[in-house]
């Protein structure tokens, strides 16, 4: 029998709740420029600054400076919904964010490979890494059952100035890539995921769906890795306007919610001259998948990255008769160092999703406004 602590133990976010230092901060209330501010979601929709202490890195562990966060829709989701599907529930206050880059702080004992000052991109996904494990054996770690993945209820996020951090699961950043790029390494890491299981290939016609930041990075990625043509679909012209600006060569379709997945399937596939191969969709929007699966030719794919309702309606004989495959992906694994990569080496460039930053002590402010359609923010970054 195994007696290694738990990471559910080690990073328990009761032990933050119930300790003396935790408190929610008042409204204009200036903490100390070192205090271990971050910012919490709970139950009754409120968000808020708090103070947590500052952490000391056990055996293995790292302290991190945070020092760039992105607000992921799942981070505004949990706070205004309060949940995500059945098995992701708030029921206590919360940390959010898990796009996270910082520098190190302090490292604990047995840790060799990180010094103080060193940069890094943080994968907030920290599976249990035990050989009894089967996905994390395989290498799947995305799927194990005891990952502790940051922001997500019960665990509290990356998004505060101290964060404490497994060793292991952090990613060097070279001297060419921003804190900025390396909290960037997220979404990108979720599109790189579904590229590579999706199957694409040089020169197959591409759909994207959605040009959200991950419709974005997952159009930057399937650029870097030729496909063409690509189209890419949303509800919003500004969207559009934005990818066309971050890939000239995208074909852009407006959905007009008057129309019928059929009748937007066949404005997709004249845009792309034909039938296309695979979809990759960023919306989790059942309409819109629909849209994917007619707009695809005899064995194509449509690989799902949104997320969405619990259950939902499939055009079954469409997909039958047409032997198309419906596929999807949950969160990544093994992707980080590739995300790293690409974007040391000038393929993939997602400087320019950054529409809004904000210091770590108007974090607040900085959610008010990625939940804000109305603001136009692609990715809203806190910095510190
Ligand atoms: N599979 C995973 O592990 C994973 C990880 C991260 C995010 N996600 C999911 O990916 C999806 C996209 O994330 P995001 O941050 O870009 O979200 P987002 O809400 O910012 O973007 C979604 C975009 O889809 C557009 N859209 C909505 N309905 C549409 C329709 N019928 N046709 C075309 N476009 C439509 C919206 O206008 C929006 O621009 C979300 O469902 C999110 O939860 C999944
Ligand atoms: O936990 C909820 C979502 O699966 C994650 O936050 C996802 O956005 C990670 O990329």
């Amino acid at each position: 029998m195994s007696t290694t602590t738990s990471n559910a133990e080690i990073y328990s976010p009761r032990k933050v709740l119930q300790h003396p230092e935790f408190r929610i901060l008042s409204p204009g209330e200036k903490p100390s420029s070192d205090a271990n501010i971050a910012a919490f979601y709970n139950p009754a929709h409120e968000i808020h600054l708090v103070q947590k202490p500052r952490p000391k890195p056990g055996p293995g562990q790292v302290l991190l400076h945070v020092r760039a966060t992105g607000i992921c829709g799942s981070d505004v989701h949990f706070w205004q919904h309060g949940r995500i599907g059945d098995s992701m529930v708030v029921t206590d206050e919360c940390g959010s964010g898990h796009e996270s880059a910082g520098q190190v702080a302090e490292v604990g004992p047995g840790v060799t490979q990180w010094k103080v000052g060193d940069r890094v991109a943080i994968e907030a996904g920290v599976p249990c890494s035990q050989p009894v494990c089967d996905a994390c054996r395989t290498g799947r770690y995305n799927a194990c059952p005891d990952v502790v993945f940051f922001s997500t209820p019960p665990f509290h996020g990356t998004l505060s100035r101290w964060h404490l951090h497994p060793a292991q699961w952090l990613h060097r950043l070279p001297d060419n890539v921003s804190f900025e790029e390396g909290a960037l390494c997220e979404p990108l890491a979720v599109a790189l995921a579904g590229i590579e299981r999706s199957g694409l290939r040089l020169g197959d016609p591409l759909l994207i769906c959605g040009a959200g930041p991950i419709g974005l990075v997952t159009l930057l990625s399937a650029r870097a890795a030729g496909a063409e043509p690509i189209i890419i679909t949303d509800l919003f012209q500004s969207r559009l306007d934005f990818a066309k600006k971050l890939v000239p060569g995208v074909h852009t379709v407006l959905i007009k919610r008057e129309s019928t997945p059929k009748e937007q399937a066949e404005e997709i596939k004249k845009a792309a001259d034909g039938p296309l191969k695979l979809a990759l969709e960023c919306t989790g929007v059942q309409a819109s998948i629909h849209t994917a699966v007619y707009s695809m030719q005899f064995g194509g794919k449509v690989f799902i990255i949104g997320v969405g309702k619990n259950e939902q309606v499939f055009p079954f004989m469409h997909l039958s008769t047409n032997e198309i495959d419906v596929s999807f992906q949950y969160r990544y694994c093994n992707q980080y160092p590739k995300a790293i990569r690409l974007v040391a080496g000038g393929l993939i460039n997602i400087k320019p999703l950054v529409t809004h930053r904000f210091q770590l002590e108007n974090a607040v402010d900085a959610f008010h406004v990625a939940a804000d359609p109305a603001q136009g923010a692609i990715k809203v970054q806190i910095q510190d």
